[in-house]
C-alpha cells in the first residue's frame, strides 16, 4: 500500500457550528490533536506508505497549510491537499485525482472518511484481504450497530463464511442489516474502472437531458449508492468486521465522545499524552490530556475525559469534567465546566457553572452509536452539550446550561437551553 486518500468534504461542518467558524472541522482538536492527525498517524504506520492525499472542496487556508507542514515533519511522509472544483461526492473526488495514485502502479490504497474516529485497523484489513478476499477484491471496514441506528449508515449484508458483501444499501428506510459501513476502505486501482463506468454513463445521460439540468455533473459520483450497491454480490467486495472502537464525528457533542475514545486508546498508543497526578500539579481523575503550555493551579480537579489546549489558564479550585477546553481559554477560580466545549480565548468568571447534557450512546447497549441529532426537535432546542464559541466572556457566579453561545459574546447573566446569537 503506497497511498491513502482522506475525504474531507467542504470542511464547514454544518453541525459543528459555531466551532467550525474558526477552524475547519477536520482540524478540530480531538483528544488534544487535530481530528485528521489520528487518521494520518494510522496511515503512516502502514508499511511502504508513501503519500497521504487529503481531498476536499474548500479553499486551502493558512490553518490547513500549517497543519500539512507540521504533519509532514512529524510523520516524515508526503501529505498533500487536492482541491475539487466542486463537490464531486465520495467517489467522484478520488476518481478525479486517480492519476496521482495509478502513476506509481500501487497494489492497493486506503480511502478514509475524515469525520470518523477509529482505531483504524488498517494492517488488519490488509491481512484480511490476503487471507479471505480475492486478490483483487475491495474491503470495507464494518462494525455492528443496533437495529434502529443501523439505518443512519450504509448497511451491509454479508456471506457468513466468505464475508463477501452480498447486498449494500445506503441509509435504508427499513432494516437491512446490523453490519454498518465505517467509511474506511481498502481499494486497488481497479476501483477506478468501476467509477469510470458510472462516469461515462452519467455523461451519456447528460447528453440526453435538458440543458437546464446542467448542474448535474457527470463527475459527481457517490461510492456508496453508485459503486458499492452495484459491486455487491459480484465477488469483488468484502467486509472486514472490527470489534475495535469506532464512531462518527458529526456534531460537536460527538467530538467529546470521540475524545474519550482516543484518550482511552492513548494508554497503549501515547501514554505520554495522558496527564498523571504529580507533586504540585492538579488532581487528575481518569483520562486527561493537558498541553504542556497550559497553566493549571494545583488545586484544580480535572477529568475524566478532559482535553486542555495550548496556553489555557485554569485557576484555583476549578472543576472540569467531560469537556474540551480550546487554546487560550481562561477558567477563573472555582468555576465548574461539565460536558462542554469552551472556545478559543474564552473567559469563564469566578464561581460560574458551564454545563451541558452529554449525548453519549446508551451505555447498556454494546452496539449503540452516538446520535448526532439535530439541534431542534418539535421546535425546541434539544438538550445538548454547552458550546462557547471563540472569545466568549461568561461573568462570575452565573449558570450557563445546555446552551450554544456564538463567538465574541460578552454575556451579562446566566442562560438555560438557549442559542445566544
Ligand atoms: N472530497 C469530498 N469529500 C466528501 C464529499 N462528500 C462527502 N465527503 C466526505 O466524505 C465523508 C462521508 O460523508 P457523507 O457523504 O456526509 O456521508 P455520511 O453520512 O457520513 O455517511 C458515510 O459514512 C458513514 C460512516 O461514517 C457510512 O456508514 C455511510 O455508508 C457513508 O459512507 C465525510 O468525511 C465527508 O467530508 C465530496 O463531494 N468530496
Amino acid at each position: 500500500v503506497s497511498h491513502a486518500m482522506i475525504l474531507i468534504g467542504h470542511g464547514h461542518g454544518t453541525r459543528f457550528r459555531p466551532l467550525s467558524f474558526e477552524v475547519p472541522k477536520p482540524l478540530f482538536p480531538v483528544a488534544g490533536v487535530p481530528m485528521l492527525q489520528h487518521h494520518i498517524e494510522a496511515c503512516a504506520k502502514v508499511p511502504n506508505m508513501k503519500e497521504i492525499l487529503l481531498i476536499g472542496f474548500y479553499q486551502p487556508n493558512e490553518e490547513l497549510n500549517r497543519f500539512l507542514l507540521n504533519a509532514q515533519q512529524e510523520f516524515k511522509i508526503s501529505i498533500r491537499y487536492l482541491q475539487e472544483y466542486a463537490a464531486l461526492g465520495t467517489g467522484g473526488g478520488i476518481y478525479h485525482f486517480r492519476d496521482q495514485i495509478v502513476s506509481g502502479s500501487p497494489e492497493a490504497f486506503f480511502v478514509l472518511n475524515a469525520d470518523v474516529c477509529s482505531a483504524f485497523p488498517l494492517t488488519e484489513m490488509l491481512s484480511f484481504q490476503k487471507e479471505h478476499g480475492e486478490p483483487n477484491s475491495f474491503v470495507i471496514l464494518g462494525t455492528t450497530a443496533n437495529r434502529k441506528q443501523s439505518m443512519n449508515y450504509g448497511c451491509i449484508v454479508e456471506h457468513e463464511e466468505s464475508n463477501e458483501v452480498l447486498h449494500y444499501v445506503e441509509k435504508p428506510s427499513t432494516f437491512v442489516s446490523d453490519i454498518i459501513n465505517c467509511g474506511i476502505y481498502l481499494f486497488n486501482p481497479n476501483i477506478f474502472q468501476h467509477i469510470g463506468a458510472v462516469f461515462q454513463k452519467n455523461q451519456q445521460d447528460m447528453l440526453l437531458e435538458e440543458p437546464t439540468n446542467g448542474w448535474h455533473r457527470a463527475e459527481a459520483i457517490r461510492l456508496e449508492q453508485d459503486i458499492f450497491t452495484a459491486l455487491a454480490g459480484q465477488g469483488k467486495l468484502y467486509v472486514y468486521k472490527t470489534l475495535s472502537f469506532w464512531s462518527q464525528i458529526k456534531s460537536a457533542g460527538s467530538a467529546i465522545y470521540a475524545s474519550r475514545l482516543y484518550l482511552n486508546q492513548y494508554h497503549t498508543t501515547h501514554p505520554e499524552r495522558l496527564a498523571s497526578n504529580k507533586e504540585g500539579g492538579p488532581k487528575i481523575t481518569g483520562n486527561v490530556y493537558i498541553h504542556p503550555t497550559a497553566n493549571i493551579d494545583p488545586t484544580a480537579v480535572l477529568g475524566p475525559n478532559v482535553s486542555i489546549g495550548t496556553g489555557v489558564t485554569i485557576g484555583a479550585g476549578v472543576r472540569v469534567r467531560e469537556s474540551i477546553i480550546l487554546h487560550g481559554a481562561n477558567l477563573q477560580d472555582h468555576c465548574c465546566v461539565l460536558n462542554s466545549i469552551v472556545g478559543w480565548d474564552s473567559t469563564i468568571g469566578k464561581w460560574a457553572r458551564v454545563e451541558g447534557t452529554p449525548s453519549d450512546p446508551n451505555p447498556n447497549d454494546p452496539y449503540a452509536k452516538i446520535d448526532s441529532e439535530t439541534l431542534f426537535r418539535e421546535g425546541k432546542l434539544t438538550p445538548s452539550i454547552t458550546i462557547l464559541g471563540c472569545n466568549v466572556t461568561i461573568p462570575s457566579e452565573v449558570i450557563i446550561l445546555n446552551s450554544i453561545v456564538l463567538p465574541h459574546k460578552d454575556l451579562n447573566r446566566g442562560f438555560k437551553n438557549q442559542i445566544i446569537l
